[in-house]
């Protein structure tokens, strides 16, 4: 039996945990079958007027046409694939919302990361839902308070394990997913979201 889901006591936030929210064979199978199938690519993105290749590769599924920007990147979204779609219903069970589209990223090895951020984006509306399922090689996820900079949370996000955020955590924390130098095995993100 894996543990429950876990509400992290964090203020101005509402963060949920859930251990092997998908079993860990099926989330095998599915970490293979999402590696092997999606037409990943490496975007570049701009950061303070200079241009890099994104530390990591992703994908962007959705059941609409809605384009979606971030970093100056432009993604149109490929139609949610079977796999996905079951997920999503999973998930909808559980949240009550209706995701429209998925990100996936794929992080080769511990130099891919994610930098601070706040999915924030207009397009996600005030008080956005994101479901973020974790496949593969666990990482740590960092989360910092925008305001006081004492508020620091750090969290590892295990194989199968699903992060739920919601409410006004995007509005007042920052989140990451940061490098390191160990030699680690590749993971699959899929963060759920809904596209307005
Ligand atoms: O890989 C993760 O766990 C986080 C992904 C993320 O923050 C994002 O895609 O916005
Ligand atoms: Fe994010």
């Amino acid at each position: 039996m894996s543990a429950g889901p876990l509400l992290l006591n964090l203020i101005d936030a509402d963060i949920t945990y859930y251990p092997g929210f998908i079993d860990s064979q099926k989330a095998a199978v599915l970490f293979d079958y999402l590696k092997d199938t999606t037409p990943w690519q490496q975007d570049d993105i701009k950061v303070y007027g200079k241009v890099y290749p994104q530390p990591r590769l992703t994908a962007l599924y959705g059941s609409g046409d809605k384009k979606y920007s971030y970093s100056n990147i432009v993604m149109r979204p490929k139609p949610f694939t079977e796999n996905l779609g079951e997920i999503n219903s999973l998930l909808e069970d559980l949240t009550r919302t209706r995701f429209n589209t998925c990100l996936l990223n794929f992080y080769r090895n511990g130099r891919d990361s994610n930098g601070w951020h706040s999915d924030d984006e207009k397009e996600l509306g005030q008080n956005p839902v994101i479901a973020s399922i974790s496949l593969g090689q666990e990482r740590i996820f960092h989360l910092r308070h925008k305001k006081d900079k004492s508020l620091k949370h750090t969290l590892l996000l295990e194989h199968g394990s699903l992060l739920l955020m919601k409410g006004k955590t995007q509005h007042y924390w920052q989140h990451q997913v940061p490098k390191t130098t160990k030699p680690i095995d590749e993971r699959i993100n899929l963060t759920f979201r809904v596209l307005k």
